[in-house]
């Protein structure tokens, strides 16, 4: 976390990351937050993606979320440190009819805890609720495995915007209640409820170094 000065005072910067397999609906998150849209073609990300949304928090404090949108396919999985290194947060997201993409939802778990311990804030996203008759995994198992590895557990659906809109104010809330905490004189942070700022991309934001933040995308399984 960071902080700049512009001519509103101070922002905060916040910086998290979207990680989980290939196909579960990251860009769909996004995608539905940024710009209240659904596209049901899949074209799988390479490498990242970078977006950018102002928020206002209750103290008149401007907050700035810096979001990157990994690419899920197993050969980018080497560059995930990049993401994670100096993030705040983690949205760690699987599709609820596929069990193997909560199996990897767990490897990722246990890298950002071994390689972060519990500096990151992490959400685990089960995605895709609107397809509830083919789930292969149970709110009732995912929610105390979260429980066990100090996660938050969220339940979306990027197609019907159902949950999409409480995750990232959820993520916002945990970034901004440990800041709170390594601040102890400061008075709690908290976001802004009729936050009705417009979002960006990344072109008036500082991205941070890694990678190409174009997001270029292939169709899937390319
Ligand atoms: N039914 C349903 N389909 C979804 C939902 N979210 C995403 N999808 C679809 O799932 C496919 C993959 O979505 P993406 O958002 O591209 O997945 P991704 O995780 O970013 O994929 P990678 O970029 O390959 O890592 C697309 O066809 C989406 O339309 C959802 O909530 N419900």
């Amino acid at each position: 976390m960071s902080s700049s000065r512009t001519r509103n005072g101070p922002t905060l910067n916040f910086k998290a990351v979207l990680l989980g397999e290939g196909c579960v609906g990251k860009t769909s998150l996004v995608l539905r937050y940024m710009e209240d849209r659904f596209n049901a073609q899949h074209l799988s990300t390479l490498q990242a993606s970078f977006v950018t949304r102002k928020l206002s928090l209750e103290d008149g404090r401007r907050a700035q979320l810096n979001i990157w949108d990994t690419a899920g396919q197993e050969r980018f999985h080497a560059l995930g440190p990049i993401y994670y290194r100096g993030s705040d947060g983690a949205l760690l997201v699987y599709d609820i009819t596929d069990r193997d993409s909560f199996q990897k939802v767990k490897s990722w778990v246990r890298e950002l805890r071994q390689m972060r311990g519990t500096e990151i804030a992490l959400i685990i996203v089960g995605n895709k609720t609107d397809l509830e008759e083919q789930r292969s995994v149970t709110h009732d198992e995912a929610l105390p495995y979260a429980r066990t590895v100090g996660a938050q557990y969220v339940e979306t659906s990027a197609k019907e915007n159902e949950g999409v809109a409480e995750l990232f104010d959820l993520l916002t809330h945990l970034m901004l209640e440990q800041l709170s905490q390594r601040q102890p004189d400061a008075s709690p942070l908290r976001l802004q409820t009729s936050d009705t700022d417009t979002f960006n991309n990344s072109e008036d934001s500082e991205a941070p170094d890694p990678g190409d933040p174009a997001g270029q995308r292939s169709c899937c399984g390319i």
